[in-house]
C-alpha cells in the first residue's frame, strides 16, 4: 500500500494524479500532503479528495482497517471530513444522526454527563477509557432523557459494579435511544478534536448491518452545525412549575425543601437537576419557567432572585428571544445570577457578545482563577461558546478566566446586581470547590444588595 501522498500519486499514474489533487485546495489535503504518512482512517478522505476510488488503486484493495469494515465491527464513526472509526455498536441502533463531535475529559459521571441537556445536538468521546463499569442509576441523571447524539468509548462495557447500579449502560443507553460505538482509538480522536476544532460526524449503528459510507459521510458533511443554533428552546421545559427535590446525600437519598427563605426563578434553558437541588437545598423556593419566558411571566412571581440557567446550542442564537426578558428583569433591580448559557446570556444582555471557541472546555478538571483573589477552583465545566471579553462594558467586571487558555469564565456587575460563572458550581459530575455560589446567591438575596 502507498503510505504517502508522493507514493499515492506515483502508483495512480503520476501527472494526472498530481494535477488533480492541486485543484484541491482544501486544508485537509494540504495536511496530508505535508504529513508523511497516511493514517488507515484518512484513506477515504484522501481518494474522496482526489477524485479517486478505492478501487483505482493497484490491486483495486483498501488498505487494511479502511473500507474493510472489521468482522466484529458493528457500528461505526464517520466524520464529515471522510475518516471513518470501526467499532463495536451499543445502546441503540441508529442510522445516524448528524452532531457536533466533542470530548470530555470527565473520569467518573457519565451518566450525569450524558443526561446534561447543553450535550444537545453533540455527540461525547470519552476520554477516560473505562466506561460503563459502574452501571446505570436512576438517581444520577441531570434530566429525564439523553439530548446527546451519542457517545464514543475505547473499552468494552464491562458487568457493572457498584450497589447503586440498577442496570448495564448499555441497556440505559438502549432505553434513552442514545447509540454508542466502543473500540474507538480515542486518544487518536481527542487529538483530531483538539487540533483542527470539532467535526461534523454521526454514528451510524444500523440494526441490519449495512452501512453506505459515502451518503453517512455526506450526511455528516452536510450539517449545518452548532453555530446559529437555538437548541435551548428545544430542551426547555414548556410550562411553568415549582423545584422542591434538594441535593442528595448517602443515607437519606434526595431531600426536599420544605421551609424555604427566598423565592428564585428559575429560567430552564436546559437545567442540569443539581442546580435547582443546589439553589432549593440552599434555602430557595424554585419557580422553573420555560426558555421563552417573557420578563412578565417572570416578574409576576415576585421573585427575591433570578437565576439563568445552563443550557446547549449558539447563546447568540437564544439571546434574541432571552435578552429582552434578562434586560427587564436588571432594570427592576432583581439579582441575579447565571450558569454557562446563562452566563453567556447574561453577557448579551449586558451589551456584550460571544464567539465559538477553538477548543471547548468539558470535563471535571477545569482550572479557574478568581481575579480578585487569586484562588483558583478545579470545576466541572461543559462549553464550547465563550464571552468576549473585549465587548464588555466599562461597568462590567471580568471576575475570573480559565487557567487553561485565559478565556472567560465569570463577570459581575454590582451597579445592575448580577453575577455569572462560565462554569457549574452544582458540579455533577465533578468537584465541589465552586458550590459557594450558590452561597453567595442567597446572601445577595438575604441582604437585598
Ligand atoms: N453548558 C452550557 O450551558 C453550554 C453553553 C453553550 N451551549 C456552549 O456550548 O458554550
Amino acid at each position: 500500500m502507498p503510505k504517502t501522498i508522493a507514493e499515492l500519486i506515483d502508483r495512480l499514474g503520476g501527472a494526472e494524479a498530481a494535477a488533480r489533487l492541486t485543484m484541491v485546495s482544501t486544508e485537509a489535503v494540504r495536511k496530508w500532503r505535508s504529513a508523511g504518512a497516511i493514517p488507515a482512517r484518512h484513506w477515504p478522505a484522501v481518494l474522496a479528495a482526489t477524485g479517486f476510488s478505492l478501487q483505482d488503486l493497484p490491486g483495486g484493495s483498501a488498505p487494511d482497517g479502511v473500507t474493510a469494515r472489521p468482522d466484529a465491527a458493528t457500528a461505526a464513526l464517520v466524520l464529515g471530513d471522510g475518516q471513518v472509526f470501526w467499532g463495536k455498536g451499543f445502546g441503540a441502533f441508529s442510522a445516524g444522526m448528524p452532531a457536533e463531535l466533542c470530548f470530555s475529559t470527565g473520569m467518573t459521571g457519565y451518566q450525569e454527563t450524558l443526561t446534561d441537556p447543553s450535550f444537545a445536538g453533540q455527540i461525547i468521546t470519552f476520554t477516560f477509557p473505562h466506561i460503563g463499569n459502574v452501571g446505570a442509576n436512576g438517581e444520577d441523571i441531570e434530566a429525564a432523557t439523553s439530548f446527546a447524539r451519542g457517545l464514543v468509548i475505547n473499552r468494552d462495557i464491562t458487568a457493572p459494579s457498584s450497589w447503586r447500579a440498577a442496570e448495564g449502560l448499555d441497556r440505559w443507553c438502549r432505553r434513552m435511544g442514545l447509540a454508542g460505538i466502543a473500540g474507538v482509538d480515542t486518544r487518536a480522536l481527542t487529538r483530531t478534536i483538539r487540533d483542527d476544532g470539532p467535526p461534523n460526524a454521526l454514528i451510524a449503528f444500523p440494526q441490519d448491518g449495512q452501512f453506505d459510507l459515502d451518503a453517512l459521510v455526506a450526511r455528516a458533511r452536510d450539517w449545518p452545525g452548532l453555530a446559529g443554533m437555538d437548541l435551548a428552546r428545544e430542551v426547555s421545559c414548556t410550562q411553568t412549575h415549582e423545584w422542591t427535590e434538594t441535593l442528595w446525600d448517602r443515607v437519606s437519598g434526595f431531600g426536599r425543601q420544605t421551609a424555604p427563605r427566598h423565592t428564585v426563578v428559575a429560567v430552564d434553558f436546559g437545567a442540569k437537576r443539581n442546580i435547582f437541588r443546589s439553589l432549593a437545598s440552599a434555602g430557595c423556593r424554585v419557580i422553573v419557567v420555560p426558555a421563552t419566558a417573557s420578563a412578565e411571566d417572570i416578574l409576576r412571581h415576585r421573585p427575591d432572585g433570578v437565576f439563568l440557567s445552563n443550557g446547549p446550542g449558539d447563546p447568540a442564537a437564544t439571546a434574541v428571544y432571552a435578552v429582552p426578558a434578562i434586560r427587564s428583569v436588571l432594570d427592576a433591580g432583581v439579582p441575579l445570577f447565571g450558569i454557562c448559557l446563562g452566563h453567556q446570556l447574561l453577557a448579551h444582555a449586558l451589551g456584550g457578545t460571544t464567539y465559538k471557541l477553538a477548543r471547548g472546555h468539558r470535563g471535571a478538571n477545569q482550572p479557574v482563577q478568581e481575579i480578585a483573589t487569586g484562588k483558583v477552583e478545579i470545576t466541572s465545566q461543559n462549553h464550547g461558546f465563550a464571552v468576549d471579553e473585549a465587548s464588555l462594558p466599562a461597568d462590567v467586571v471580568v471576575t475570573h478566566r480559565s487557567l487553561f487558555d485565559g478565556s472567560n469564565e465569570g463577570i459581575a456587575c454590582a451597579a445592575k446586581r448580577c453575577f455569572s460563572v462560565q462554569y457549574h458550581p452544582e458540579a455533577s459530575p465533578g468537584p465541589s470547590d465552586a458550590h459557594h455560589l450558590f452561597g453567595r446567591f442567597t446572601a445577595m438575596l438575604a441582604k437585598g444588595v
